[in-house]
């Protein structure tokens, strides 16, 4: 049956599985909720990703292994450091494992470093270590030559509605630590809790906060450091938007990625398009053009009804199938004259699109650039496959060389 649509948001169409007209309203999540939304959601099944509901994980990821050398090899490593109750723990639950951010109030003292591997896609694939409150980097057992060699990203919490002066020394001990051993480090700060502040002091704490930061290293006389900032909080998309920022840099083919974008976008008559990982919601690449947050907000809430709609409505019986699977697509029309556009890319990633009502109506050119762009992105995975594989035989032989001839192997330095 027809209806009239309603003025905010027109109609959504999922045209591989079902339709509905007129949707009056589309309820906000939880940040980062899957359907059933609100609480600790959970993955939908067939979607993996992080371990949400692994018990073993749930408490505390895994405890440092040391021995396994090759185990970060390929992954890059995400560290997450700052002092007690700054929200390290918080922004793991919340943007990996859809905790409600009001659960996160419940959450424990971390007190041991806690690694985890996050696999949602071909291209997110990375560990993240939750670290305590206070490392003492004088501890003799607390390794941390060994932990910074294989670091990509080094992300530091500092509680903005605290008093943050102690944390910006520890930012300092840091970050001048981990730069010794690897220069290669991204340092990104997040200025957090910034839910709790004014709009004019959000921007006079990260302007204070900045410019502290680089003086202590001017006067340390490594001003060559760059530290990224970010305003971040729980309670809305800006976490998710500065996690998503710092994983691209994480990722080697993101100016593939990029170009592929800009001429899908520039070839179809998108406004913008992002490349999401459908788990997490980040987005892993997005065309050229600035990111306002409203778009992205909008992408994510998305994202969420398109989960909720296909959990409830477009499992098989007995639940059977995947919530996100290749015929995963949908159109919501805006009141606003735009329409969003999402399309399954891989088994985890979806494209996002803002395209003009008038542009949409070329949706035939839209989908067959949209067929080369999904195929450009599959060639690009497997040339990584094909990568990681040769890294992972390159390091089998490495351990078979340094075996004895009777196979007990040695110790790798
Ligand atoms: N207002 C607000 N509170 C937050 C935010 N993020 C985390 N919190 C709260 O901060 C408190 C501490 O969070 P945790 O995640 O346990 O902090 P942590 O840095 O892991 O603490 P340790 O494990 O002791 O090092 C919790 O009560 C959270 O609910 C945020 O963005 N805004």
């Amino acid at each position: 049956m027809e209806t009239a649509p309603p003025p905010s948001i027109l109609r959504v169409l999922f045209p591989g599985r079902f339709r509905i007209h007129g949707v009056s309203s589309v309820r906000r999540s939880g940040v980062g909720a899957w359907a059933p939304r609100g609480g600790m959601g959970g993955h939908p099944p067939g979607l993996g990703g992080t371990p949400a509901q692994d018990p073993e994980l749930e408490t505390c990821a895994q405890v440092l292994d040391f021995s396994d050398p090759f185990s970060t090899e390929v992954k890059p490593r995400i560290l997450l450091m700052g002092l007690r109750r700054s929200g390290k723990s918080s922004i793991q639950k919340v943007v990996f494992h859809k905790m409600s951010p009001n659960e996160t109030l419940f959450l424990e003292s971390t007190n041991k470093i806690c690694r985890e591997d996050v696999s949602n896609s071909s291209f997110v694939n990375f560990q993240i270590w939750d670290f305590p409150g206070q490392i003492d980097f004088f501890d003799p057992t607390f390794d941390y030559e060994m932990i910074f060699r294989g670091t990509g990203a080094l992300i530091f919490v500092i509680d903005s509605q605290d008093d943050y002066m102690e944390a910006l020394a520890r930012l300092h001990l840091t970050v001048t630590r981990a730069y010794k051993v690897n220069t290669d480090i991204n340092f990104e700060v997040f200025i957090h809790k910034v839910d709790g502040l004014s709009d004019d002091h959000k921007i006079e704490t990260q302007r204070d906060i900045h410019q502290r930061a680089n003086d202590d290293l001017a006067d340390a006389g490594l001003e060559k450091i760059h530290l990224s900032f970010y305003l971040t909080s729980i309670y809305d998309h800006s976490i998710f938007e500065a996690f998503s920022k710092v994983v691209q840099k994480l990722i080697p083919q993101l100016p593939t990625l990029e170009n592929l974008l800009n001429i899908f976008i520039s070839n179809s008559g998108i406004e913008k398009a992002f490349l999401f990982d459908v788990v997490s919601k980040i987005y892993i690449a997005t065309d050229s053009t600035p990111v306002d947050m409203q778009t992205y907000e909008l992408c994510c809430d998305m994202i969420d009804v398109v989960i909720d709609i296909s959990c409830i409505y477009g499992l098989k019986e007995h639940g059977a199938g995947t919530p996100y699977d290749k015929e995963s697509t949908a159109i919501i029309k805006l009141n606003n004259t735009t329409v969003l556009y999402l399309k399954e890319v891989t088994k985890f990633l979806a494209l996002v699109c803002f395209v003009r009502e008038e542009s949409f109506e070329r949706k035939g050119l839209i989908d067959y650039n949209f067929h080369c762009f999904r195929k450009a992105i599959h060639e690009v995975f497997e040339v990584r496959m094909k990568v990681v594989k040769s890294r992972k035989v390159q390091s089998r032989l490495q351990k078979k060389k340094a075996a004895t001839p009777n196979g007990t192997p040695r110790v790798l330095l």
